[in-house]
């Protein structure tokens, strides 16, 4: 039951990656978001003013739906979007992989910013389950629910970088898509993430320093979050670069060379190509930097702009970890 399903960038800037996902023959557009739990779509259950430019799930046409009645669900997100709603269960189909009994959050009241993002159709959250919004009873994660039938509990993230679609798979590692070896660092669950401890940073060529960095591997965070000393070290190598309070992070000009930033992960060091951390356009000849500053967060975020970079493994065995490798 292993499977494979393209991840499409929803812009120019790779702000978000989007999968096709079948609910009982019903293919909508979600987020794939590892800093999530929650399964959850645009449906005919909203009002019709946030179903605009949406593509809605109809339980009333799906013959496998089952509602779970008195279940509800509520998720705040750490950009403060956010959505609530109602819960039954289907036949989900990612790719390959398609499992019956799932549970499908239906959003009766989504954020503003949910509304206006209308290539997005809701979120697919493959964090733990542990952190599943649902009550009475937390439900499972679409990984979860498969994990059984994989031909090994994982799943692997190959983001691509400007335009390219990527990939997901699960149930394989798929030794084509990175080079070198895999460096595997172990994941602590307690707060429902793939969260893990980096060993350090460079910037561009310079040397490496040791330090301890507490993050998490997000697919649905779109930048880099990292500790303040890490912030300043990089912008202090970018002519022109400047905290920026109006536009809530550093700008630097556009036409800046970027250097790369080294994250350690155990004994291997990530590089994020300099180009990637030129997000996009922010205002006249400024652009908006891709890597900024975690203070607020409580941990670092390894976004879509470090991730698209390296071949991601996220192994759910028994003792979860996580795997990178360059590509
Ligand atoms: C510092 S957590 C900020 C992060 N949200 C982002 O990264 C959004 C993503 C986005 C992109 C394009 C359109 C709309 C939204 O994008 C920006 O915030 N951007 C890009 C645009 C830039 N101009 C400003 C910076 C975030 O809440 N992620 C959560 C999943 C998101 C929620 C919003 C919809 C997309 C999926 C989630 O994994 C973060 N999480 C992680 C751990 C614990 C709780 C938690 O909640």
């Amino acid at each position: 039951n292993d499977g494979s399903v393209t991840a499409s960038p929803e812009d120019a800037y790779d702000s978000e990656y989007l999968c096709p996902v079948s609910i009982d023959g019903q293919t909508l557009a979600l987020d794939f978001d590892t800093g999530s739990a929650d399964l959850w779509v645009f449906s005919t259950s909203l009002p019709s003013s946030e179903q605009k430019g949406h593509t809605l799930f109809d339980p009333s046409k799906s013959t496998n739906w089952k509602a779970l009645s008195g279940y509800k669900w509520n998720i705040t997100y750490g950009d403060g979007s956010g959505a609530s709603g109602t819960v039954g269960t289907d036949v989900v189909t990612v790719g390959g992989t398609s499992v019956s009994g799932q549970a499908v959050e239906i959003a009766t009241k989504v954020s503003s910013a949910f509304v206006s993002d209308t290539a997005n159709d809701g979120l697919l959250g493959l964090a733990f389950s542990s952190i599943n919004t649902v009550t009475p009873k937390a439900q499972h994660t679409f990984f979860d629910t498969a994990k059984s039938s994989l031909s090994s509990p994982v799943f692997t993230a190959d983001l691509k970088h400007r335009q390219l679609p990527g990939t997901y798979d699960f149930g394989t590692i798929d030794s084509s898509k990175y080079t070198g070896t895999i460096t595997y660092i172990d994941v602590d669950t307690a707060n429902g993430f793939w969260e893990f401890t980096g060993s350090g940073y460079a910037v561009g060529s310079g040397s490496f320093v040791s330090s301890s960095i507490d993050a998490i591997a997000d697919t649905g965070t779109t930048l880099i979050y990292v500790p303040d000393a890490v912030v300043t070290a990089y912008y202090k190598q970018v002519s022109g670069a400047s905290y920026d309070s109006s536009q809530g992070g550093y700008t630097f000009p556009c036409s800046a060379t970027l250097p790369n930033l080294t994250l350690g992960i155990g004994s291997y060091h990530a590089v994020v190509p300099g180009q990637y951390i030129n997000y996009s356009p922010a205002s006249g000849s400024k652009c908006f930097g891709g890597v900024q500053s975690d203070s607020g967060i409580g941990f670092s975020i390894y976004g879509d702009v470090f991730l698209k970079s390296q071949f991601v493994i996220f192994d759910g065995s028994s003792t979860p970890r996580l795997g990178f490798a360059a590509k």
